[in-house]
């Protein structure tokens, strides 16, 4: 159990130690509100602030299938803004009609086992639960096959109370391959998921958040605002304890309760580390709001 505790409190300090070496220069995300260089995405900065990231997969015609150029997009969007030390959350979204209807099933039709096995099929998937940053996946729409498994790889899923939830690809012969047999077990339990994954039968939004896969619901209108305001409300901490607290919950996913347990308390205890976690506890004792610096 020593050993245990000795690597869990090295990760927390190499945790802290990569969250120091962020470049602390401005990206060029964070000098301008806007950037139109993509082709299947868009991204913006928002929030008063203008701390939270909004990353809008925007490829109508098909749905926002997701193909291989907007998957890799979508990967170094995630890169550039996980480096802008100006940016303390992230929001994911679609279109009104669809965050994401799955990989696009014309690009993998003709694909062979030798070629996904080679080409590292779904490699750049993996960009999105690879992030320090906390996402919020702001979801209206279908969010079917890979496009739920997209959803589930963020932290957090607000829904518009016309989303609709699936795995749907056993209706083509095929099973979900980046999450949605184990994510969405994890959160909604087996027989949900089973019956879920078996027929490729839908849920609305009430449902995902009955079952806990959504943690709130809101008219569609208001779902990007709302997503925001949550980005902006975790940016009021700091961003550095907001990064230990991901990968401590994360680790929840990944691990026993005892050793996820003594993850936790190593993390605790790293805090103490920082100059964010005296600040906090000063600002109470005193009275007044916290200035985080991020240190
Ligand atoms: C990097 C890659 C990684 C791969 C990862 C694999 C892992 C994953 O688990 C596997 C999948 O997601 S498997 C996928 C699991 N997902 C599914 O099985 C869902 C498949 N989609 C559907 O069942 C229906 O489109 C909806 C019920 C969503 C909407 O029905 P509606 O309102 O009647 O609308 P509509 O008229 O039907 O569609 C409008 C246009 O969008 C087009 N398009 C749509 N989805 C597409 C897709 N995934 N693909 C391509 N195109 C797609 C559609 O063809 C049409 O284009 P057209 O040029 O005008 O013909």
């Amino acid at each position: 159990m020593a050993n245990i505790a000795k690597i869990f409190a090295s990760r927390a300090q190499n945790v802290l130690q990569a969250a120091a070496r962020q470049p602390q220069v401005a990206t060029r995300f964070s000098s301008s509100s806007t950037n139109n260089n993509w082709e299947y995405i868009k991204t913006e900065v928002a929030g008063e602030g203008k701390n939270v990231a909004v990353i809008t997969l925007n490829r109508p015609k098909a749905l926002n299938a997701l193909c291989n150029g907007l998957m890799k997009e979508l990967s170094t969007a995630l890169q550039q803004y996980g480096r802008d030390s100006s940016i303390a959350a992230i929001v994911l979204t679609g279109s009104e009609k669809a965050f994401a209807a799955g990989a696009d099933i014309k690009e993998m039709v003709g694909n062979t086992y030798s070629q996904c096995i080679q080409g590292n099929f779904l490699n750049d998937w993996t960009e999105v639960a690879r992030t320090q940053k906390p996402i919020i996946a702001a979801v209206n729409g279908y969010a079917l096959g890979g496009g739920c498994e997209l959803a589930m790889m963020c932290d957090i899923i607000y829904a518009g109370d016309k989303a609709k939830f699936g795995q749907p690809e056993i209706a083509l012969g095929t099973i979900p391959g980046a999450g949605g047999t184990q994510r969405l077990t994890r959160v909604v339990g087996k027989s949900k998921a089973m019956e879920m994954c078996l027929t490729g039968n839908m849920i609305g939004a009430q449902e995902a958040e009955k079952l806990g896969l959504a943690s709130k619901v809101v008219p569609a209108d208001q779902l990007l605002g709302e997503a925001v305001k949550l980005g902006e409300k975790i940016g009021t901490h700091s961003n550095l304890i907001v990064q230990l607290c991901k990968e401590s919950v994360n680790t929840a996913y990944e691990t026993t309760l005892q050793e996820g347990l003594k993850f936790e308390r190593r993390t605790f205890h790293a805090t103490f580390s920082t100059a964010d976690r005296k600040e906090g506890m000063t600002a109470f004792a005193e009275k007044r709001p916290a200035k985080f610096t991020n240190e």
